[in-house]
């Protein structure tokens, strides 16, 4: 990787009561779109703080374009930051909103305004200059927010859950604004969220974070296929993890056996007999055939859950383990699956992913 251009070194933050940031390595590229994702309270927000230099590290460093930030205040980094409470002034109209980072720099009227009128007309905002904040439709608030962060053209853009604040369709649209942005400006982003399908939509790398630790960085594909630990391959929610031992292998498989049976992994090395041999398997890699008889694990559907244009099948296996697994409508349908049908789950050994072993 080149130089990073935000290079944070064993970032460390400590509350009083509370370690929320656990001295974290993340170099990230110029140019980068970041997501860092993870359960509420795993540090993402205070690592964003950080950067921004709203908050002061206790321990480690933070490089921006090669710059330590130690002792540097935010209002001079030049790292803005768009909230999910966008915090826009109530009693400034939205070009004076806009302007506003300028007026803080001193910029004069004449010029500020112009800057911010070009802003808001590369948001689709023109014609809104005058109005008040509470004219706004909620979309139209988070466009004057981050028109607002970009208009000191900066090179570094920071986004706390910017979109969760707004219903699904509204989501949608802003995630293709924020898409086409970051393509036409070429700046960093920095993008916190919960929302997996934003990080995916948007990310070229996402970080996953829990208990103040990075747990795994990588591109969002990797991180869904070839996740790092068990607590990845449970955050990213569709994927089926099995605990089992090494009981041998042979030509790249490893022989895995577990309470639901004995099964095949690809392995990178070869492990001895005995390791732990922890794998998963992608909802969306499961097959399932109708009735308990077949080859593979039977089990008997609990229930079913939409999601998009897949439904998600709830499986509770004879040993009692639960799987989900995604299938299209049509499939459901072929398959007649209700809950309380019996079924048989299998899968191609090759998409299983053998968890790396913990150093
Ligand atoms: N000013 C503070 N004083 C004490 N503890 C704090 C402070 N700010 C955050 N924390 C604690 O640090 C931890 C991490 O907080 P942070 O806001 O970074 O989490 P998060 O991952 O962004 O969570 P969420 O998704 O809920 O916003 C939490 O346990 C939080 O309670």
């Amino acid at each position: 990787m080149p130089t990073p251009f935000i290079a944070l070194d064993k970032l460390d933050k400590r509350y009083s009561d509370h370690h929320a940031v656990k001295s974290i390595d993340l170099d990230i590229e110029a140019g980068e779109f970041i997501a860092i994702m993870g359960p509420s309270g795993c540090g993402k927000s205070t690592t964003l703080r950080l950067i921004a230099g709203l908050d002061a590290p206790t321990g480690g460093d933070i490089r921006i374009g090669g710059d330590s930030m130690r002792g540097v205040p935010a209002f001079q980094r030049n790292t803005p930051m768009v909230w999910q409470s966008l915090a826009l002034f109530p009693f400034l109209s939205v070009v004076e909103n806009v302007a506003f980072p300028l007026r803080m720099q001193k910029v004069g009227a004449a010029r500020r305004r112009a800057r911010a009128l070009e802003w808001l007309d590369r948001l689709g905002l023109a014609g809104m200059a005058e109005r008040n904040i509470a004219q706004l439709s909620g979309g139209q608030r988070q466009r004057v927010a981050i028109a607002r962060a970009l208009v000191t053209e900066p090179s570094v853009l920071l986004l706390d859950e910017p979109l969760s604040a707004l219903d699904a369709h509204l989501r949608v649209r802003m995630q293709t604004e924020l898409s086409r942005l970051h393509r036409e400006l070429g700046i960093t982003f920095v993008y916190v969220t919960h929302a997996q399908s934003e990080a995916f939509a948007l990310a070229d790398r996402i970080v996953i974070m829990s208990e103040g630790r990075i747990q795994q960085v990588g591109r969002p594909q990797d991180v869904y296929r070839a996740p790092a630990n068990a607590f990845v391959a449970e955050f990213m929610g569709m994927n089926n993890l099995v605990r089992g031992e090494v009981r041998g292998g042979s030509g790249g498989l490893l022989e895995i056996g577990s309470a639901l049976g004995t099964f095949q992994v690809p392995a990178e090395t070869p492990l001895p007999a005995g390791a732990r041999g922890d794998f998963v398997i992608a909802a969306d890699r499961i097959t399932l055939a109708r009735g308990a008889d077949g080859p593979g694990i039977s089990g008997t559907v609990l229930g079913l859950e939409f999601v998009g244009s897949t439904q998600t099948v709830f499986i509770e296996t004879e040993g009692g383990a639960e799987f989900r697994v995604q299938k299209q409508q049509h499939e459901i349908e072929a398959l007649d699956l209700v809950p309380g049908r019996r079924v048989t789950l299998s899968w191609d050994p090759r998409h299983a992913w053998l968890l790396p072993q913990a150093a």
